[in-house]
């Protein structure tokens, strides 16, 4: 039986599990915590990849390692494959003006949104790595001009798992290529011109690898394990679950992401549903809120519970919390695009000023944001035959309950797992046992939430969404 491992290097953490490749069976798993920040030196994230694979064993009996991992992150390399500066992550919101001048630089208004989600499927917002380099063209001019190379997350670990040294040998897929804001899943091909309209230069950039293509094989003692192409972690949560055409899946990490996968490229001129590729060949239209799961670990640490009593507290509470509504934009938001905001409580009444109500209406603000981008993911056209629960904030059993309520439809919800680490360790099985499609593993005991609608919740969210004040310091 050939085992694969498949690392999910997120935001919050660093995942690896093995798996049997012909089976998908369990073998092992492992995890290491990564720093807290928007910005974030890479190093870290491989001192937490090799202690996950330290405590799981080694990848010593492995066929094949693929690395999924957050998204946009900005990680610069000078021309002796240095980090000229910590990268800045997806949920860093510097580049926000960064963000604003690009796109008016190609148009007025809808023009400019047109332009880019025509260019590159996607109008950048701060998390798009184009907006980021446009950042340290205007704020760091020398630390500009010593990069030689850029690349993100994933792309880093897996040339270090390759041994590293030389830019050349920096590869790519599709799915994160797709999140830069300088390639086009439509035509497949970089956009250099963008590049150098951010940066002012053409930096060398990783050759981006089909769905089931090497990226080489690990450096030193492992070198007959082969390296997958890896992928953003969406794309890898997509293929962890087995999402097909007409799944919806809504994954609440630290990140709040609403996705599907689609046979035809998107392009959403109003800029909320980002049109991304998959890791198969086909493409990932989705909607990205900044506000997900930490705000359940807000509430809780307002209200000096852990999360279990959250998830207690708030199912004692009525549906709607008696009208009260926690707007979550916390780290500011990127869908709506509103990167100043701070998150607000509406609603407050003697008798809505109750622990229950605040655990209440965090699970359903947060929610509503993410049924706020179903809508717009529809509204481009997605089919939305089922919904699919993933990522740590579905381990809360008030989430899982809330959800069919705010979404108005059933929700599955898969056993608790890590998904996107299980799509990697799924591509790199795919690499090892080759074919045309991805080895068929299955993902176990699906549980259905069908609580009724209750579009009270919404309705009354609707009205507090944009009562909000920007952030004292923005
Ligand atoms: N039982 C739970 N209830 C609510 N949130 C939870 C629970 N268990 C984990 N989480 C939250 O899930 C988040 C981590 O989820 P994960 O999908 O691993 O995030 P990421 O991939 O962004 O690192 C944390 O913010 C954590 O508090
Ligand atoms: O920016 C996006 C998607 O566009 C985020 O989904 C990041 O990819 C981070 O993911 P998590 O660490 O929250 O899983």
């Amino acid at each position: 039986m050939p085992l694969v491992a498949g690392v999910d290097s997120s935001t919050q953490s660093c995942k690896i599990v093995v798996r049997d490749a012909e089976t998908g069976a369990l073998v092992r798993q492992a995890r290491a915590p990564h720093p807290d920040g928007t910005e974030v030196d890479p190093e870290a994230w491989w001192q937490a990849l090799t202690d996950a694979v330290g405590t799981m064993g080694g990848l010593g009996d492995m066929a094949a390692v693929s690395v999924a991992g957050q998204q946009h992150g900005m990680v610069c390399l000078d021309d002796a494959g240095r980090v000229v500066r910590p990268a800045l992550l997806w949920n860093d919101t510097r580049s926000a003006g960064a963000a604003a001048d690009l796109v008016a630089e190609a148009g007025t208004g809808e023009a400019g949104r047109r332009f880019w989600a025509d260019a590159v499927g996607s109008v950048p917002v701060a998390s798009f790595t184009v907006t980021k380099l446009r950042w340290l063209a205007r704020h760091e001019p020398a630390n500009a001009d010593r990069v030689a190379a850029v690349c993100l997350p994933h792309d880093w670990l897996t040339w270090r798992l390759g041994g590293g040294g030389d830019l050349a040998a920096l590869r790519t897929d599709r799915s994160d290529a797709s999140g830069t804001g300088y390639w086009s899943p439509a035509t497949g091909e970089y956009r250099p011109d963008l590049l150098e309209q951010a940066l002012g230069r053409r930096p060398a950039l990783p050759v981006v690898l089909g769905p089931a293509e090497s990226a080489g094989t690990v450096g030193g003692a492992y070198g007959s394990v082969l390296l997958g192409p890896g992928a953003g972690d969406n794309a890898g949560a997509a293929l962890g679950v087995g999402a097909r055409p007409g799944d919806v899946v809504v994954s609440i990490g630290t990140s709040g992401t609403v996705f599907s996968v689609a046979d035809t490229p998107a392009a959403d001129p109003d800029g909320a549903v980002a049109g991304f590729a998959d890791a198969t060949g086909r493409y990932l239209p989705l909607v990205c809120t900044l506000n997900a799961a930490r705000v359940l670990d807000a509430a809780a640490a307002l209200l000096r519970v852990d999360l279990a009593d959250l998830a207690d507290l708030a199912l004692a509470a009525p549906a709607g919390a008696d009208g009260l509504v926690l707007v979550p934009y916390l780290e500011g938001e990127r869908t709506p695009n509103r990167p100043d905001a701070t998150g607000a409580v509406h609603g407050l009444t003697l008798r809505t000023s109750t622990p229950a109500h605040l655990a209440r209406a965090a699970v359903e603000g947060m929610l509503c944001a993410l049924a706020d981008g179903l809508d717009a993911l529809r509204a481009q056209g997605a089919r939305v035959d089922r919904v699919i629960l993933v990522g740590g904030g579905a381990r809360s059993a008030a989430v899982r309950r809330i959800a069919p309520q705010v979404f108005g439809c059933p929700v599955l919800v898969p056993p608790p797992g890590e998904y996107v680490a299980d799509g990697a360790a799924r591509q790199a099985a795919w690499l090892a046992l080759g074919g045309t499609e991805p080895p068929q593993w299955t993902v176990g005991a699906t549980e259905e939430y069908a609580t009724e609608p209750v579009p009270a919740i919404r309705a009354r969210y609707a009205e507090a969404r944009d009562r909000i004040v920007d952030r004292a310091d923005g």
